[in-house]
């Protein structure tokens, strides 16, 4: 990044007052009727009613419409294990972009943790309080483990948005990529750089989705992941197959599709020029991705490339899912987040990018006509109908899957935030 836009990014973040969220009062509190209906002696009754029926809390609190965003900075982007504190800016935003595209309130937790059965812990003693609970930025392996105890304890969904928000975008993108393209997500020959949080649960989710697993290369930090490696971990070693790559150079030649959740720089010109015709390349890693797009584009002019950032084309981020996506989930309080959830999402995410861009979209992209092809295999984020679509799609999934508590909403679909009915 250059000077000017690091100062930019570092200024934006400082003012006009320190952070990006702040919380904002929903009901009167300026006389003395209102402080005592607010405080002492009024909220005694609210107290009264959950403590008799803990499903009130939903109609006399804020719980309903209120996520917590969480993270122990562990994986903080693709800048590594910086720390809870470190994590802070990026749990900020995450709130800012719930609260943006979906109106919903989050809180960002940043927990300073010796242990996954510690987060674990912490996360399930505050529970309670949230109508929803997006982790972020946790480690792989230990994302697994804390994501699954946390779904069994909790009867609110347990969403880990750099597992399943990044597989859920991903898979839209490859998806209509691969069409564009000309081919097969059954046919691809996959390589998916990074063997963590994201990269399992995008290559589950692309098997769940049509892909052939002696189709897909994964590659961890020490290369392949081959059958006979010793060094696997459970989740890994699903992965494993008996190929005879054993490096990135070798996993590449002839490959449809090159899926990175690593790190920056990883993939160089020589290995994308060695790519199939018509490849598809998703640099996912933030911010900088495995390989620059203008690079990439000097190398061959027949790609599809994608990036994880808002300022070149084609973004493959899992802000395209997660908002609607708890949207949709709270809207019809579903206990968990399922895949018949994930897989209505792919389908609404993907379908909106096939059909013409709205004035609003046009307009906030400087009048550019995008129009689906190699330079818009996605909606963007600011796309209006990625709420109405992907809330309902969700929510109905929900629902037909029998773990929702609510049907599904009257007022759906949602045309925009004003239509949000708590
Ligand atoms: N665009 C998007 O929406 C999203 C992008 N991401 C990006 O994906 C990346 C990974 O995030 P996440 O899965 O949460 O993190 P994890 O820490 O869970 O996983 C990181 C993985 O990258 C692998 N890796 C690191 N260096 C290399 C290398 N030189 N060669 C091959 N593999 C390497 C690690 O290998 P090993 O197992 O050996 O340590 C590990 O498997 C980040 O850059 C992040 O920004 C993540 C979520 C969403
Ligand atoms: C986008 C995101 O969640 C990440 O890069 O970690
Ligand atoms: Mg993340």
């Amino acid at each position: 990044m250059s000077e000017s836009r690091k100062k930019a990014a570092l200024d934006y973040h400082a003012f006009p007052v320190p952070g990006k969220l702040s919380i904002e009062l929903s009901t009167p509190a300026e006389t003395q009727e209102d402080l005592s209906l607010a405080y002492s002696p009024g909220v005694a009754e609210p107290v009264r009613e959950i403590a008799r029926d803990p499903e009130l809390a939903y109609r006399y609190t804020g719980k309903g419409n209120l996520v917590a965003v969480i993270s122990d900075g562990s994986a903080i982007l693709g800048l590594g294990n910086l720390g809870p504190l470190a994590s802070k800016p990026v749990m900020e935003g995450k709130g800012l972009l719930f609260k943006r595209f979906a109106g919903i309130n989050s809180i960002d937790i940043e927990v300073e943790s010796e242990s996954p059965a510690q987060f674990i812990e912490t996360v399930a003693s505050i529970a309670i309080t949230f109508g929803g609970i997006n982790l972020e930025d946790i480690k792989a392996p230990e994302c697994f483990e804390i994501e699954n105890q946390l779904k069994a304890r909790c009867d609110i969904p347990v969403f880990h948005d750099d597992q399943h928000g990044t597989a859920i975008v991903t898979v839209a993108g490859m998806l209509n990529a691969l069409e564009i393209q000309g081919k097969s997500i059954e046919d691809a020959r996959i390589v998916c750089l990074g063997a963590g949080a994201a990269a399992t649960a995008c290559c589950k989710l692309m098997m769940a989705a049509g892909a052939q697993p002696e189709h897909i290369t994964m590659l961890d930090s020490k290369g392949v992941i081959h059958s006979g490696r010793t060094d696997l971990n459970q989740y890994k070693a699903l992965f494993a197959t008996p190929t005879s790559a054993r490096t990135l150079d070798d996993a590449i030649e002839g490959a449809d599709a090159f899926l990175g959740v690593s790190g920056p720089n990883l993939l160089n010109a020589a290995q994308l020029s060695r790519m199939a015709v018509n490849p598809v390349v998703f640099a996912c890693s933030n911010p900088d991705p495995e390989i620059d797009p203008a690079l990439a584009h000097s190398v061959r002019d027949d790609l599809i490339m994608a990036t994880g950032r808002s300022d070149f084309p084609n973004q493959v981020n899992n802000v395209l899912c997660f908002p609607f996506l708890f949207r949709g989930a709270l809207d019809v309080r579903a206990t968990i987040i399922n895949e018949d959830m994930k897989l209505a999402a792919v389908e609404a995410i993907r379908a909106i990018a096939k059909e013409p861009v709205t004035d609003a979209v046009r307009r906030a992209y400087g009048g550019v006509d995008l129009q689906f092809g190699r330079d818009y295999i996605l909606p963007k984020p600011t796309d209006e109908r990625l709420l109405g679509r992907v809330a309902a799609a969700v929510a109905q999934a929900a629902v037909d899957t029998g773990v929702a508590h609510l049907p599904f909403p009257d007022h759906y679909p949602l045309a925009g935030l004003a239509d949000i009915k708590l």
